[in-house]
């Protein structure tokens, strides 16, 4: 049986005059984490948040939101005492010498780009060294084996597949990636039945279905829910699809 499933809204999405509040209002409209979007206008063309900005926000979660979500409980993935998960998400060149300092920030989970870096084991040992979670992310044109042995002999948490090319929330689910994204996610759920597989990128209740029949649980969305009249819904509905697809 895969992991539970885990909606993850993207905070990108959000805004940022008010985003302790806003982040707040989408935990409590039924989100199961935050996904932090970090990105250095290197890696990526975009320039987003850096971990001052995330030690407020866990400042705020920690005090403001008392109920861990049922989903992140039964995952095992949030190891200490608090009750919000943030799932940062490093669109950054040399991930390795940023870990500490998001681990002081806060971070839960650090999930670096395998494009980002030339020496990734190196970098989970690291992330793994200051006790965070691990996950490695993929944009839609790499391979999805090169995750096979990250996996299998480093013990990461946590695989992201891309589902748009990363920098920018707001873009539509990519036709020429969907496809490719969508066999990636079945070659992972396939060979590994309980992994957290996380997929990135236009993603709201039209586009995801595909995703969730090729075995993803832990679905990013940005726009579809912070851009709702009814985020919650948004929310239930999505959760919705990938429960009935659950392997
Ligand atoms: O990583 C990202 C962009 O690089 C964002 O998380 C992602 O695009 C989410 O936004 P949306 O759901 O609006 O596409």
């Amino acid at each position: 049986m895969q992991p539970p499933t885990i909606i993850a809204p993207s905070i990108l999405s959000a805004d940022f005059a008010n985003l302790a509040s806003e982040a707040i209002k989408i935990l409590n409209y039924g989100a199961d984490m935050l996904h932090i979007d970090i990105m250095d206008a290197h890696f990526v063309p975009n320039l987003t948040i850096g971990p001052c900005v995330v030690a407020s926000l866990r400042k705020s979660l920690d005090s403001n939101i008392s109920i861990t979500p049922p989903s992140i409980k039964k995952s095992g993935l949030l190891k200490d005492s608090r009750t919000t998960f943030f799932d940062c998400h490093l669109m950054i060149e040399n991930p390795q010498i940023w870990v500490e300092q998001f681990k002081l920030a806060g971070c839960d989970l650090f999930c670096f780009h395998y494009e980002a870096t030339d020496d990734p084991v190196g970098c989970i040992k690291i992330i793994q060294k200051y006790g965070l979670k691990v996950g490695v992310a993929i944009k839609p044109a790499t391979q999805v084996d090169v995750l096979f042995p990250l996996i299998e002999n480093e013990g990461i948490d946590m695989a992201l597949v891309m589902t748009v090319e990363p920098g920018f929330g707001g873009q539509s689910f990519k036709a020429e990636c969907l496809p490719k994204s969508d066999l990636q996610v079945t070659a992972l759920r396939e060979r590994y039945p309980q992994l957290d597989i996380e997929v990135d990128g236009g993603l709201g209740p039209t586009t995801i279905g595909l995703a969730a029949e090729a075995g993803a649980n832990v679905i990013v969305a940005g726009s579809a829910v912070f851009g709702a009249s009814d985020p919650a819904s948004v929310i239930r509905s999505l959760r919705e699809v990938v429960d009935a697809f659950a392997k």
